[in-house]
């Protein structure tokens, strides 16, 4: 059945322009990635493309922009499974959420599905407050959230209670010391967070020695989910906050939570073990090659020297030892999932080797493909690569549409997401009132 045009979204794109171009100085304390590099104009583009794939336009005036078709069917392991459309990603800070986030945002588009959206900002709670439903972008009537996948201090009573039942839960680990330095030099470094941003100018030759050997003075007492440095990635699992620097050193407090986040999380994901990782992410979800491809976000990247010596640095023993008392949850908590994630894997039936070693190598050619199309700025070209069926997966290409959803920044995709989604409240509200009344301006969704 032929589908209709989805209409073009100029109207809210010149509604939307400044609120769009005048963002990057109002930018959250604890945001993590680049801003806003779109302009109005491809802006437009993405979301003319986006709403086309939803609609799964062949025909009509759009076809020249169309993304070829790819088949839905899902192969694991030779069967054909369901797609699980209820996920909720704990983008754990700086352990490669970035770009795992990325996934889940293209699913969301491609299917159609609605991601809980800040009304604001770019994060859920990620300051440790209350989600209430007025914080929250709004949903057509009748509809529920499907995919979280921002920053936040995850509660599961509370997250649970806007997702339904059959939601899987999902979060991700870094080693602890290559995650405590990749935040040391966003914050010191490039976000200049005052107390840290001061230590580097202070201790120019070590400023990690000399934060870890008068750690307590860089504490926040008033409220530790402002902290990124003090074991972020617990915090950000829903390790409790109170007395934190107490509970920080109460082994028995630290177990009870591995199996707090043990019985609540289905997958806990591994930075180190990206591919793997990802794979593993697909089966359990029902997904498919192309859901899960990506292209690396937020890599730390400086022209500043005494950053990248932070990074590259070696650390003496002695530094070593601070670090395990500093990070004492984060250390206890990747150890115990990095055990379980390769036990895991070792169970996976059959070919998981295989599944890795093929998915690198399509992989790599797609983050040559993207560089290709981002380079000769042909991303609204019709490029496509073509990827042939495997045991893993059926045919599918790549477009530059593809590679300029892969490449996007987070706060860029959070404003597509937040356009797709004013536009499909519009239309819920048109279908309500029979696209006869003109509603009323106090009706509308604040963006
Ligand atoms: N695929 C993959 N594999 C391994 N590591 C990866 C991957 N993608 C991103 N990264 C690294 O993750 C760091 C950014 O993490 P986040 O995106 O979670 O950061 S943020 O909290 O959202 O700002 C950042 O680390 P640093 O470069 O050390 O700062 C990225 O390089």
């Amino acid at each position: 059945m032929p589908r209709q045009n989805p209409s073009r979204p100029r109207s809210l794109i010149a509604k939307h322009k400044t609120h769009f171009n005048n963002r990057t100085n109002n930018e959250p304390v604890g945001r993590s990635s680049t801003s806003n590099n779109l302009s109005p104009q491809e802006l437009e583009q993405i979301i003319t493309r986006a709403l086309i794939s939803q609609n799964d336009a062949g025909s009509s005036d759009f076809s020249a922009v169309s993304p070829p078709a790819d088949s839905v069917s899902v192969i694991n392991n030779g069967n054909e499974v369901n797609e699980k459309h209820h996920v909720v990603f704990s983008k754990v800070h700086k352990a490669a959420s970035t770009t795992v986030q990325n996934v889940f945002l293209r699913f969301a588009i491609s299917h159609d599905l609605n991601v809980m959206l800040d009304r604001s900002g770019e994060h859920i709670n990620e300051g440790g407050s209350l989600i209430t439903e007025s914080n929250l972008y709004p949903l057509p009537l009748g509809h529920t959230h499907d995919i979280l996948c921002n920053h936040l201090i995850f509660n599961s009573t509370e997250i649970s209670r806007f997702f339904p039942n059959d939601t899987v839960y999902i979060g991700i680990l870094r080693k602890p010391f290559e995650q405590f330095l990749s935040t040391f030099v966003y914050y010191a470094g490039v976000f200049k967070k005052p107390p840290l941003s001061k230590l580097i100018k202070k201790f120019p030759e070590n400023p990690v020695e000399s934060f870890l050997i008068d750690s307590e003075s860089y504490v926040n007492k008033v409220n530790p989910a402002k902290d990124f440095l003090n074991n972020r990635m617990s915090m950000d699992l829903g390790f409790p906050l109170n007395n934190f620097e107490l509970a920080k050193v109460n082994q028995s407090l630290i177990q009870q939570f591995l199996g707090d986040v043990q019985s609540t999380f289905d997958l806990i994901l591994i930075a180190e073990q990206f591919e793997e990782s990802m794979v593993l992410l697909r089966r359990f979800l029902g997904w498919s090659t192309k859901d899960i491809l990506y292209v690396k976000r937020n890599v730390f990247t400086s022209e500043d020297e005494s950053l990248s010596r932070i990074k590259k640095r070696n650390y003496s023993s002695e530094v070593m030892q601070l670090f395990s008392s500093w990070a004492a949850i984060d250390i206890a908590l990747y150890d115990h999932f990095v055990e379980f994630f390769n036990e895991r894997i070792k169970k996976q039936p059959g070919n998981f080797h295989e599944e890795v070693i093929q998915f690198k190598e399509v992989r790599e050619q797609v983050d040559t493909f993207c560089s290709f199309v981002r380079s000769s700025h042909l991303v609204s070209s019709s490029k496509s690569k073509y990827f042939p069926s495997t045991n893993f997966t059926t045919a599918f290409t790549v477009t530059s549409y593809d590679c300029i959803l892969m490449t996007l920044e987070e706060m860029d995709f959070m404003a597509v997401a937040k356009f797709l989604r004013q536009i499909k409240l519009n239309k819920a509200r048109r279908r309500q009132h029979g696209g006869k009344r003109k509603i009323p301006q106090s009706n509308k969704a604040k963006t």
